[in-house]
């Protein structure tokens, strides 16, 4: 088993730069943790994931693996792991590569700072691949390096819409059925041919569901289905359920999951999901002003304006900027009003810098100017705010 470079095997830190994101969305994370105790009259078990990751993604057509394919610059896989590590209480997070991919994964794991990773080689089919993050986390296996969870969840590294309130639900569902995974109505009714290609029988629609994942076990129920299963099961099987059904006996709580929870399989679906991330990130606006008595009252029109325009976004108004960087908003509209130069934009632009958000998604700063251009030359101005721009996009009126 090999380690992720910025994480080792279980550094629960966040990291230097992105402590603040970190630490708002850890908080958040302990708040829900702890309706364990409340709504399932249990204590908080010690959980990790497992995400296979290690296919070829052959139906997406493309000769890159479809977990590396680029969303908005950013590996499609980043963004399943950055929805799990931000739920503080998932201890370990696995992940099945394959030898020729390990590379690839640990410069990801790098370069976007992903906390708490450990890698293990993919198997030839996906569950050989789950079989062996599962291996890591057992106590029985040589070279362990890792504490044995109470109950582990098993999520597509191709499933990057995953949010906190269905990994409880599962791990809570787990906790208490042994296994649980989320389901979807079906789409399309699902029907059997015949050998010569006509209709034998088809499943009435409404009785039946679509597995999607995540799903959740006690780790010593799917670990002992895995470990008892036969070649063929890991050779053609495609539903974990199943195997925890089969070899343990345990039938799985079924939840009810998000619509996001699909799996991105075609290429359309990489465009279906850059679609879904610029809708999620241009979901909060934020206008930047003073208390001061002109800016206040421009910035306060600007912000019923655009809640009027934008009706289906959350305009914010904001002096503390720190606390509006940590709640991630991605949009800033920055007013300057009487003022000789931009050091309101300037100061948004550094602590933005300095938060380190750009690197997971494109944030937009807009500058907007109130004042007479007379005094100093407006280009100057510009030219002292562009030098901080980077990935940032700024755009002045
Ligand atoms: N040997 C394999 C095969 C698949 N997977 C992983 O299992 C998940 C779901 O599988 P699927 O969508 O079928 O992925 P691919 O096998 O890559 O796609 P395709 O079937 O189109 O080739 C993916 O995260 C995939 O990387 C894996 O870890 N090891
Ligand atoms: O569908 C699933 C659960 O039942 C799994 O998520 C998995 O994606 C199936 O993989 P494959 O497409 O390789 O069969």
């Amino acid at each position: 088993m090999e380690s992720g470079p910025s994480g080792g095997s279980r550094p629960a830190e966040p990291g230097p730069r992105l402590r603040g994101l970190r630490g708002a969305d850890a908080a958040a994370s302990a708040s829900s943790l702890s309706r364990f105790g409340a709504e399932a009259g249990c204590r908080a078990p010690a959980v990790a994931a497992v995400l296979p990751a290690g296919g070829s993604g052959e139906r997406m057509g493309v000769p890159t693996p479809k977990q590396f394919c680029p969303i908005l610059e950013r590996p499609l896989i980043s963004y399943t792991l950055q929805a799990l590590e931000r739920v503080s209480w998932i201890k370990d997070i696995i992940v099945a590569v394959t030898g020729e991919n390990m590379e690839t994964m640990k410069g990801i794991i790098q370069r976007y700072q992903h906390k708490r990773i450990s890698l293990v080689e993919a198997g030839v089919t996906r569950h050989r691949s789950i079989f062996n993050g599962l291996k890591a986390l057992a106590e029985d296996q040589p070279n362990c390096r890792l504490s044995k969870p109470e109950v582990v969840i098993i999520h597509d590294a191709v499933r990057p819409f995953v949010e906190e309130d269905v990994l409880l639900n599962v791990v809570t569902a787990a906790q208490e059925h042994g296994a649980s995974g989320a389901i979807r109505p079906l789409v399309s009714t699902v029907i059997s041919p015949s050998v010569d290609s006509c209709l034998d029988h088809s499943l009435e629609r409404a009785r039946y569901r679509a597995s999607e994942m995540p799903q959740a076990f006690l780790f010593d129920v799917i670990y002992e289905a895995y470990q008892q299963c036969s070649d063929y099961d890991l050779e053609f099987g495609t539903e974990c359920l199943h195997l925890a059904l089969k070899y343990s006996h345990i039938k799985a709580k079924l939840v009810e999951g998000s619509p996001d929870l699909w799996k991105v399989t075609y290429k359309r679906d990489l465009y279906a999901a850059e679609s879904i991330i610029k809708e999620r990130i241009s979901q909060q606006v934020c206008v930047v002003m003073d208390t001061k008595e002109d800016e206040e009252h421009v910035g306060r029109c600007l912000e019923e304006m655009l809640k009027t325009e934008l009706n289906h976004i959350k305009v914010t108004s904001g002096q503390d900027l720190q606390q509006i960087i940590v709640e991630q908003c991605y949009n800033f509209v920055c007013m300057n009003v009487m003022t000789s130069d931009f050091e309101k934009t300037q100061r948004l632009l550094n602590m933005l810098e300095e938060s380190n958000l750009s690197i997971l998604y494109p944030v937009v700063v807009i500058s907007v100017h109130f004042l007479d251009y007379e005094s100093v030359p407006f280009g100057q101005k510009m030219e002292k705010v562009g030098k901080n721009v980077g990935k940032i996009v700024c755009s002045v009126d």
